[in-house]
């Protein structure tokens, strides 16, 4: 049996079949419309932490591209803005579309990014990652927005990985990252209560959505769509498009930490 992904026949209109979360209450990405987001004068700033040494292998699960970070102490922190406590990074990885028109999740006022990182982040006050991942305040995921324009110097270590882990369930290490050059100058957020944007779709993440984006060439923008979605030995299927589309809001506000 194949398990759930992008397409047709296992994309995000039928995750409901196995993961009844999916039209749960609090699910996302969400469109955030700046004009109806509420600036919150009690937020605080983000507190982003990382140490390089932290970084251990890139992967390509089959459905994204992620760096996995060692957890097991608080080397890798995310503190302050909306969160209590110290979560600490567990992974990164990236959304994008099949063209420079659509990718990203999270979208601002309709418009559609080319890609979207996210920086997945779990609450110390549970024993282990497991045990956030399924409480309300368990995680903490940063996204940034990747938008069309100059080559991003900052990205090309990420991007020449890329040729060792085309194919689905492939990894190589990948030690000494620091995943802060990634992020925009300025980390004003907007803030709301949601949910993984893949199953099992846990409604256990604390959305901070970074205003400012980050650049990323066409070029660059080519090497994400090179990877596979496919193993080796199956019917090659390029990775794009592997994104959710966003859910209703439901009645939830979106805080903004900017005027
Ligand atoms: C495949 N993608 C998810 C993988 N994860 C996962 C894996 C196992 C168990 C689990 O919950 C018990 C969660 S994860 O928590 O690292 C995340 S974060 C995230 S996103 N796009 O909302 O930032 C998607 C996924
Ligand atoms: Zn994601």
């Amino acid at each position: 049996s194949h398990g759930w992904g992008y397409a047709a026949d296992n994309g995000p209109d039928t995750w409901g079949e196995n993961f009844p979360i999916a039209n749960g209450p609090r699910q996302s990405p969400i469109d955030i419309v700046p004009g109806e987001a509420a600036f919150d004068a009690a937020l605080k700033a983000l507190t982003l932490k990382y140490d390089p040494s932290t970084s251990i292998d890139i992967l390509n699960n089959g459905h994204s591209v992620q760096v996995t970070f060692a957890d097991d102490t608080d080397s890798s922190t995310l503190t302050g803005g909306p969160i209590s406590g110290t979560y600490r990074l567990k992974q990164f990885h990236f959304h994008w579309g099949a063209s420079d028109d659509k990718g990203s999740e999270h979208t601002v006022a309709g418009t559609k990014y080319p890609a979207e990182l996210h920086l997945v982040h779990w609450n110390t006050k549970y024993p282990s990652f497991g045990e956030a991942a399924s409480q309300s305040d368990g995680l903490a995921v940063v996204g940034v927005f990747l938008q069309i324009g100059a080559d991003n110097p900052q990205l090309q270590k990420l991007l020449d990985a890329f040729d060792g882990i085309k194919a689905k369930s492939t990894q190589t290490s990948f030690a000494n990252f620091d995943p802060t050059i990634l992020l925009p100058g300025s980390l004003d957020y907007w803030t709301y209560d949601g949910s993984l944007t893949t199953p099992p779709l846990l409604e256990s993440v604390t959305w901070i959505v970074c205003k400012e984006s980050i650049s990323v060439s066409p070029g660059q923008m080519e090497k994400f769509r090179n990877l596979m979605f496919s193993g080796d030995g199956e019917a090659p299927c390029c990775m794009v498009d592997n994104y959710r589309p966003p859910q209703p809001l439901k009645g939830r506000k979106v805080r903004a930490s900017f005027q």
